[in-house]
């Protein structure tokens, strides 16, 4: 919580402000943010400043895992956050390559499950480092991209934390996760449960402990229209110690992942939060 804090006091101290053509908004910018997750001790890095809907940040988690393109999708899950994208975006609502209400296209967890081969077929990435993790290899390539710049235009957005790369040391494993581009109040809020979940859930499946999670992070902003309520009311407000997250411990398989797993499977235990703040969203 303390990074957290650290990184929105910086963006406000220290941002420039930033022109942004695809939202028509300017955004208080920073460049590069390194931020780092204890997984193995289970602090769990939620935002105590103000209630986080951590589920809702799972559940988009394990949509990308199960390689969902569609909302609707997602809204099953428990999560609505890839409505607007899916359906309020200009440019994407004239693509001819949205097959209708809901469709996000070719992202995230397309490219990680579905890649398309130039040659035919395609590549599930996330199988392959499950595979080789659950037989304790790290070929020091055990990376997940949904960054496929030949297919941007089949999507609607661009992925932003767009690379997961794991590493096994002995039988512990760690993530380093890199994002592009991060909306700090609302975006990070949920990318910070993202990276967390993701290394313990993978620990899980392929038996080892988990280690550290390192969250790397480019360019991290504050929306014009966002910039008072973080500076007056959250950032006044001081944080909570971290809650854990518990999992079902019956997860043992990506298949599990893909089939039966709901957000009843995840608890969280001692959340102490301030109250919620709704921050505007900018499609
Ligand atoms: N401008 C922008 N910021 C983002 O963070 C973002 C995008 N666009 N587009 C793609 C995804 C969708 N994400 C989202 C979308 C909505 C919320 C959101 O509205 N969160 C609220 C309520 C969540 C809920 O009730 O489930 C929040 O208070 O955290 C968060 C992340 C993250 N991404
Ligand atoms: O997981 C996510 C997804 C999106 N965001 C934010 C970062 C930006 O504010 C927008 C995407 O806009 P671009 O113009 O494509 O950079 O969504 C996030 O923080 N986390």
């Amino acid at each position: 919580m303390k990074q957290y804090l650290a990184l929105c006091q910086r963006i406000i101290e220290q941002g420039h402000w930033v022109e942004n053509k695809r939202t028509g908004k300017r955004c208080l910018t920073v460049i590069n943010a390194d931020l780092e997750y204890q997984v193995a001790a289970n602090e769990f890095p939620l935002i105590t400043t103000r209630k986080s809907y951590w589920k809702s940040a799972i559940a988009e988690l394990l949509g990308y895992i199960r390689g969902y393109s569609n909302a609707a999708d997602f809204r099953a899950l428990g999560t609505k956050t890839w409505d607007a994208n899916a359906n309020d975006n200009t440019d994407w609502l004239a693509s001819p390559h949205r097959k209708g209400p809901d469709d996000m296209g070719r992202v995230y967890g397309v490219q990680g499950r579905a890649w398309s081969k130039p040659d035919g077929g395609v590549l599930d990435q996330l199988q392959k480092v499950v595979d080789d993790l659950q037989q304790g290899i790290d070929d020091r390539g055990e990376i997940i991209s949904f960054y496929n710049p030949g297919e941007f235009h089949m999507g609607c957005l661009r992925p932003c934390m767009h690379t997961h790369n794991f590493s096994l040391l002995g039988d512990t494993l760690y993530l380093t996760s890199y994002q592009r581009s991060c909306d700090v109040p609302l975006g990070l809020n949920f990318n910070q449960v993202q990276v967390f979940t993701f290394l313990a859930l993978m620990a899980q499946i392929t038996g080892h402990k988990a280690g550290v999670a390192y969250h790397k992070i480019v360019n991290a902003h504050i929306y014009e229209d966002q910039l008072e309520l973080m500076r007056d009311v959250q950032l006044k407000r001081s944080p909570f110690p971290s809650p854990k997250l518990l999992i079902n411990p019956e997860i043992k398989s990506l298949k599990d992942l893909e089939t039966w797993v709901t957000m009843d499977d995840f608890t969280v235990e001692g959340y102490q939060h301030h109250e919620a703040i709704q921050y505007p969203f900018s499609v």
